[in-house]
C-alpha cells in the first residue's frame, strides 16, 4: 500500500500593476490525501474513487474523469501511456480555497493534478515540466507559477514556434478529454512543448501580511476576462510598466515604504474595466491610504476578483473591517482572512 499527501496553497496573481504577471502564493491549502491499495480495490471507473470535502465539496464532481484535479492528472497519465489510475487508488480532496473569487482556486487544482499524476504515474518529472502540462489547461501562468513554486513569483510564457503554437492552441476540452462515464475514448491528448514559461522569485518584505476580503459571489475567470479590451494605448501600457518596475523591489524591500508601494500599485489595465463587477471596488480601491490608515500598505483586486487583497504590516483588523463595510455599503457580505505568503506545492509520502 502506497499513501501520500499533496498540498498546494492558494494564490493572488496581478498584485495590481502585474496583470498576468505576478503571483503571491497564499497560506490556504488544497490537501489532496490519496492511498494506493490493489489488495483493498473496489471495482470503480478509471480505478480511482474520489470524496470531497471542505469548500465547495457539495458542488465538485467525484468521477474521476469529471473532477478538475483527477482529470488533469489522467491527462498526464495518458501522455505517458497510462490510461487509468493504478487499481485501487482513493484520492480524498479537502479544500479550503474559496472557488471562483479571484484566489486561485481553479490554478491549484490544476496545479495539484499534475502533482497526482506525477505521482501516481511515478513520473518523476520536474515542477519545470509540470508547468508545462499545467499550463495547457490554466493558460496564463501567474496563479500556477505562484501555486507550484510557492512566494511571490514572476513568468511569462516564451514565443512558441508554429509547431508549438498549435499545441498549445488546442481548446481545453480537447487537452482533457470530456467526461466519458468511465469508458476510456482511446484518445491520446497532445503532449505540450518544453519550457513554455519562465519565472523568477522575488523578496517579500517578512513584516507584509496580506488582508484577504471575501465577497459572498463569485466571479468567474471567463466572465472577468470578457470585460477587459482587446488592446491598450501606449500611455495605459507604460503606466503600468512604470509602476511594475518599481513595485517588484519595493515589495522586497524591508522596512516597507508604505507610500511608494501604495502608488505603485495602481494599475489601469484590468482593475478599472472590472468594477462594475464588483461594486464597492472602486471605492475601495481609493478611500485609504499609509496616511490615512496605519499599518496599510496597498490595495488591488485579487486575480479575477471579487475578492479584494490588502498589503499591511500592521492594524489588520482595523483595515479589513473598513473594506468589509465598503462593501456592506453596496449590499455585498463579506468575510475576510489573514494570509501570509507561503511556500509552493508539496508531496509528502508517508
Ligand atoms: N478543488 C477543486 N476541485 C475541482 N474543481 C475545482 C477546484 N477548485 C476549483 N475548481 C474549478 O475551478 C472553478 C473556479 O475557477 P475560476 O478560474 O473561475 O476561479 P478562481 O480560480 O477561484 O479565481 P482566479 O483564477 O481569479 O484566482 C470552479 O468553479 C471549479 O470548476
Ligand atoms: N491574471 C488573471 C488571473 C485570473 O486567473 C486575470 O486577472 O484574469
Amino acid at each position: 500500500m502506497r499513501q501520500f499527501t499533496i498540498r498546494v496553497p492558494a494564490s493572488s496573481a496581478n498584485i495590481g500593476p502585474g496583470f498576468d504577471v505576478l503571483g503571491i502564493a497564499l497560506s490556504l491549502y488544497l490537501t489532496i490525501e490519496v492511498t494506493i491499495d490493489h489488495k483493498n480495490a473496489n471495482n470503480v471507473p478509471l480505478n480511482c474513487e474520489v470524496t470531497n470535502s471542505g469548500l465547495g465539496a457539495e458542488q465538485l464532481p467525484t468521477a474521476a474523469d469529471a473532477n478538475l484535479i483527477t482529470r488533469t492528472a489522467l491527462y498526464i497519465l495518458r501522455c505517458h501511456g497510462m490510461r487509468t489510475f493504478p487499481v485501487g487508488t482513493k484520492v480524498h480532496i479537502n479544500n479550503d480555497i474559496p472557488l471562483g473569487r479571484g484566489l486561485g482556486s481553479s490554478g491549484a487544482a490544476v496545479i495539484a493534478g499534475v502533482m497526482l499524476g506525477n505521482a501516481v504515474g511515478q513520473l518523476d518529472l520536474s515542477k519545470e515540466r509540470l508547468m508545462d502540462f499545467a499550463l495547457m489547461i490554466e493558460r496564463h501562468p501567474d496563479n500556477i507559477s505562484a501555486a507550484m513554486f510557492g512566494g511571490f513569483v514572476g513568468s511569462f510564457l516564451r514565443e512558441l514556434s508554429g509547431t508549438e503554437l498549435e499545441r498549445v492552441e488546442i481548446p481545453v476540452a480537447e487537452v482533457l478529454p470530456e467526461p466519458s462515464g468511465g469508458v476510456d475514448t482511446g484518445l491520446t491528448p497532445p503532449e505540450p512543448p518544453v519550457g513554455i514559461s519562465r519565472q523568477m522569485s522575488y523578496d517579500l518584505a517578512p513584516e507584509l501580511k496580506a488582508i484577504a476580503v471575501i465577497p459572498a459571489f463569485e466571479v468567474s475567470t471567463a466572465k472577468s476576462r470578457d470585460v477587459l479590451p482587446t488592446a491598450y494605448t501606449r500611455q495605459d501600457a507604460i503606466f503600468n510598466l512604470q509602476r511594475l518596475s518599481v513595485l517588484i523591489p519595493a515589495l522586497g524591500r524591508s522596512p516597507v515604504d508604505a507610500e511608494l508601494v501604495h502608488l505603485a500599485m495602481q494599475d489601469r489595465l484590468h482593475q478599472k474595466y472590472r468594477r462594475i463587477l464588483v461594486p464597492g471596488l472602486a471605492t475601495i480601491l481609493t478611500f485609504m491610504t499609509p496616511r490615512t490608515h496605519k499599518g496599510f500598505v496597498g490595495v488591488c483586486l485579487s486575480g479575477a476578483g471579487p475578492t479584494v487583497l490588502a498589503l499591511a504590516t500592521e492594524n489588520f483588523d482595523a483595515i479589513a473591517e473598513e473594506i468589509v463595510s465598503a462593501f456592506n455599503a453596496e449590499g455585498v457580505e463579506c468575510t475576510w482572512k489573514l494570509l501570509d505568503c507561503c511556500d509552493g506545492a508539496t508531496v509528502e509520502e508517508k
